[in-house]
């Protein structure tokens, strides 16, 4: 559980000018309420925990924000690749390529967990002070614990299978951030069954998935 890599980068000049109220628009549209339940394959949480937030799935983003599944795919895998130092290949599968999490403040927040995917970018959607809770938490075994204060255009790219994460539960403002997966190239994918059940509550697992 060690940290090799962990960088930001600004990447504000690579949204869309208007996206923050697009952002906005489509979380409240399109988001739904979701649990994380302590006891799932990639979850740090003791078994009875529960953590509410909200999320919008790869198949919404698609849809609706369409520039940020573009860049996944594009700038943010070629950033991704730069602070990795490895060749990557973005998630293929649409529902669980991008993410966006809405967390409420005053209850919701986002469970102690390792992701299952190799190398992923978190690009902060929402600016916060460091009274306001939110941060990205890390918890590598190799180094001192890291604490992010969100700041939106951000891009943080890091190593969570290896490094458990959280995010300490906002107590104002809302807080909103896109988690994006990349895989190494040549590796085997290993994405535990019970996954998507446990992040998108339904038990079929998705079948789309998108060329190369
Ligand atoms: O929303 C965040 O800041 C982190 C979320 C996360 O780690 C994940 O979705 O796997
Ligand atoms: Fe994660």
């Amino acid at each position: 559980m060690s940290l090799p890599f962990f960088a930001t980068v600004d990447v504000l000049d690579l949204l869309p000018q208007d996206w923050s109220t697009h952002v906005d628009r489509v979380c409240e549209q399109w988001s739904r309420r979701s649990e994380l339940h302590g006891g799932t394959s990639t979850s740090l949480e003791p078994l009875g925990t529960v953590i509410d937030y909200r999320l919008l799935t790869g198949d919404d983003i698609a849809e609706h924000l369409p520039w940020l599944f573009e860049l996944h795919r594009t700038s943010f895998h070629r950033i991704a690749e730069e602070i990795s130092g490895m060749s990557l290949d973005p998630d293929n599968a649409v529902t669980s390529a991008v993410n966006v999490n809405i967390l409420d403040p005053g209850g919701d927040g986002y469970e102690w967990h390792l992701d299952s995917n190799p190398v992923t970018a978190l690009l902060f959607l929402s600016t916060h002070t460091e009274e306001d809770g939110g941060r990205l938490e890390l918890r590598p075994t190799d180094r001192e614990p890291l604490s992010v204060t969100p700041c939106a255009g951000t891009l943080a790219v890091f190593d969570a299978r290896r490094c458990p994460h959280r995010v300490s539960p906002p107590t104002q403002g809302l807080r909103i951030s896109a988690p994006m997966n990349y895989f190494i190239t040549g590796q085997p994918r290993h994405r535990p069954d019970d996954l998507d059940a446990a992040l998108y509550n339904h038990n079929d697992r998705d079948v789309r998935m998108l060329i190369g």
